[in-house]
């Protein structure tokens, strides 16, 4: 972890109070709370299934929830227009999809438009956004190539450099660390955490229980679409919550260098 957390005090600049959402039928969510504050980096997490992708989408105003209440810095994100909630809110999908034929620079470039006039060129505080976005990214080097000549991995990092070029209040990450070598897990990670040092409030779904309890200030814990805990990651990650949530026995340590908790699987090996 870098730096200290923003005081508990301080005004959530996400807050989704009560919240519940159903695919036709099926139940995803159910009376959902969770807050999250400027500079301060949360990690939901949850098993397949448990609801984070759909917390997200409603946080990003993708979808409206059936009950309950979601703002994003006062904004109801779901209805109000779309450029004022980009400006506040960049999403990076599970699966980001873009046209092909565009080069790397180009793609991060498009983090730029909630802020530009419609038609304008690009000033030279787009262009200097963009910049500092690829350097951010370990992306410099890959700047004029185009994203159907990358690797999934290097194509993730586009969009977190994406997302970063659009300059948001709120930067939500769905799984930010899938598909990337070690390096590079680590290399997004500390991003999202200079990022929130910086003043963003940074919401990551995670998978990873070790990165998410190394990096984050606060972990809510999804399961079955509700929130079964929520606090520091020490508290959170406990072995009987990890099994019970999971589903599976862990053995819970603490990494000898940062002291953060670890959680490895404890299932007896067959020989
Ligand atoms: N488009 C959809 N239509 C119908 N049901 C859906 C849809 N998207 C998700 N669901 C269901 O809603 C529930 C929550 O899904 P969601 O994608 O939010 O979970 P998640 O925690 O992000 O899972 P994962 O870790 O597997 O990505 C699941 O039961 C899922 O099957």
């Amino acid at each position: 972890m870098i730096g200290a957390p923003p005081p508990p005090t301080a005004e959530p600049i996400v807050d989704v109070r009560g919240v519940s959402f159903r695919y036709g039928a099926r139940g995803a969510l159910e009376n959902v709370s969770f807050t999250a504050r400027a500079g301060e980096f949360v990690g939901l997490l949850g098993p397949n299934g448990a609801g984070k992708s759909t917390l997200v989408r409603l946080v990003a105003g993708l979808a409206a929830p059936s009950a309950g209440s979601v703002r994003l810095a006062g904004l109801d994100p779901a209805h109000a227009p779309r450029r004022a909630v980009a400006q506040v809110c960049a999403l990076v999908p599970q699966e980001p999809r873009i046209g092909w034929p565009f080069t790397v620079r180009e793609a991060v470039m498009m983090g730029r438009a909630p802020r530009q006039g419609l038609l304008a060129l690009p000033t030279r505080f787009d262009h200097g956004a963009v910049q500092g976005a690829l350097a951010a990214c370990d992306l410099v080097h890959l700047a004029d190539r185009r994203l159907d000549a990358l690797s999934g991995g290097e194509r993730r990092r586009v969009f977190f450099a994406r997302a970063l070029a659009q300059e948001p209040r709120v930067l939500l990450l769905d799984e930010p660390t899938a598909f990337l070598d070690l390096g590079h897990q680590v290399m997004v990670m500390r991003m999202a955490e200079v990022a929130a040092r910086g003043g963003l409030c940074v919401v990551a779904v995670l998978h990873d229980l070790n990165l998410a309890a190394a990096a984050c200030d606060r972990l809510v814990v999804l399961s079955r679409g509700r929130v079964v805990a929520e606090g520091p990651p020490a508290d959170v990650l406990t072995a009987e919550r990890v099994r019970e949530v999971w589903d599976v026995p862990v053995w819970r340590g603490e990494n000898g260098v940062t002291g953060a908790p670890v959680v490895l699987p404890a299932l007896p090996r067959d020989r």
